[in-house]
């Protein structure tokens, strides 16, 4: 089975709004919310991804991301392994540079329904942390 190596970028604003976009209707876990990122490639480290597919998708540069750690999941034809990144200093504004709709939620109201299930793990951590700190 293919296994990807993925890279994904958690974008958070210092209201602890994190950008969300939306797969096409043709890719694989179609017009699912993700977080943007791509495939890891041939050479790259994870982190070189991360700049190369949030400037391809977002059009921003990241300036800072911190490893926040890795999922692995099985989809029916495709293994996965996704490393993600907290990005909380970049520049320029976030957009859909390849026309997908996008949206700021606040870390609090992620809904881990509207993402693939690989993110289940870390959209229940990142709810989790953000209400300990309304508290
Ligand atoms: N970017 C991203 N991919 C995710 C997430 N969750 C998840 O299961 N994936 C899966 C879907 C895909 O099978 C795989 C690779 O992501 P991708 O389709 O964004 O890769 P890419 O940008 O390089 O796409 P492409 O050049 O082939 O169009 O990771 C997520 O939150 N963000
Ligand atoms: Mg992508």
């Amino acid at each position: 089975m293919k296994h990807l190596q993925v890279a994904v970028g958690v974008i958070r604003n210092a209201s602890h709004e994190i950008f969300l976009a939306q797969r096409s209707s043709s890719s694989h876990m179609a017009n699912m919310w993700e977080f943007p990122g791509g495939k890891i490639e041939l050479g790259e480290s994870a982190q070189q991804a991360l700049v190369r597919e949030l400037a391809e998708e977002t059009g921003i540069e990241v300036t800072q991301a911190e490893a926040i750690g890795s999922a692995d999941h099985t989809y029916e034809d495709v293994r996965v392994t996704l490393h993600f990144f907290l990005v909380e200093q970049w520049q320029g504004e976030p957009w859909g540079r390849e026309g997908q709709p996008q949206r700021w939620v606040k870390q609090a109201e992620l809904v881990a329904e509207e993402f693939p299930p690989a993110n289940h793990a870390l959209i229940a951590r990142l709810r989790q942390e953000a209400a300990q700190l309304a508290n």
